[in-house]
């Protein structure tokens, strides 16, 4: 399988983040995985629709965009009109989280599903059939360049072996800690989708780590 790389712009040069995403475009990244943090549900406080809006007509990758914000039913809207083409959503900020997921599919976006490193997976039992995606927090959220959780990893396994067993088709993404050694612990688990900031952003070259995160993903060693 090949796993899809998700560049996090929250490591990027924001000064250069237009010619940052390029960058990470031309290195073949399929995901653009934009962070936007309210400093309530995390302690950060990053971007809101405005940036999204602004780089849309630069790229065609998707818009991958994770609230990290309470009460994210107020925004949804906005990050769709925005521009971004999967929007997800935490279980642990969302009150009604089947009634948002199913405001974010009525918008024409895809839906995606997050949980941080101290939620089971069960909760989420009754939503997945419904979810595009199942973000499996490897940290907990807030900032780039942490260390990766490797525990984790029974999650996805869980998540992957329910998928195959009840025919469902959402994609699996891990997110926090990603490098050249955890994203093929993070393959093997039977994860999908690997966000990284710091591993591609604080690279010598950011386009050709997307390729070297690739190949580790698939065992093909780190060159
Ligand atoms: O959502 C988050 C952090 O809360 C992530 O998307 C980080 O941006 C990942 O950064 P690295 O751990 O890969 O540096």
């Amino acid at each position: 399988m090949k796993q899809k790389i998700a560049p996090s712009i929250l490591s990027a040069d924001f000064a250069r983040l237009a010619a940052q995403v390029a960058e990470v475009e031309a290195g073949g990244a399929e995901y653009l995985h934009i962070d936007v943090m309210d400093g309530h549900f995390v302690p950060n406080i990053t971007i809101g629709p405005l940036v999204v809006a602004a780089l849309r007509p630069h790229s065609q990758m998707v818009f991958d965009t994770h609230l990290m914000i309470e009460h994210p039913e107020r925004y949804v809207a906005d990050f769709a009109k925005a521009g971004s083409d999967l929007i997800t959503v935490h279980q642990e900020a969302c009150v009604h989280l089947h009634r948002t997921i199913g405001q974010i599919k009525d918008l024409g976006v895809k839906a995606g599903v997050a949980i941080n490193p101290a939620t089971p997976w069960e909760t989420l039992r009754y939503v997945l059939p419904m979810v595009d995606l199942v973000l499996v927090m490897t940290v907990n959220p807030g900032f780039g360049g942490q260390k990766f959780i490797p525990t984790m990893m029974s999650k996805v396994e869980q998540l992957a072996t329910l998928r195959h067993e009840q025919g469902w088709s959402y994609e699996i993404q891990v997110d926090g800690g990603i490098n050249r050694t955890t994203a093929a612990m993070a393959a093997e688990a039977g994860a999908d989708v690997l966000v990284a900031g710091a591993a591609v952003f604080g690279a010598p070259s950011v386009r050709e780590e997307v390729g070297i995160l690739r190949r580790c993903a698939r065992g093909d060693g780190d060159i």
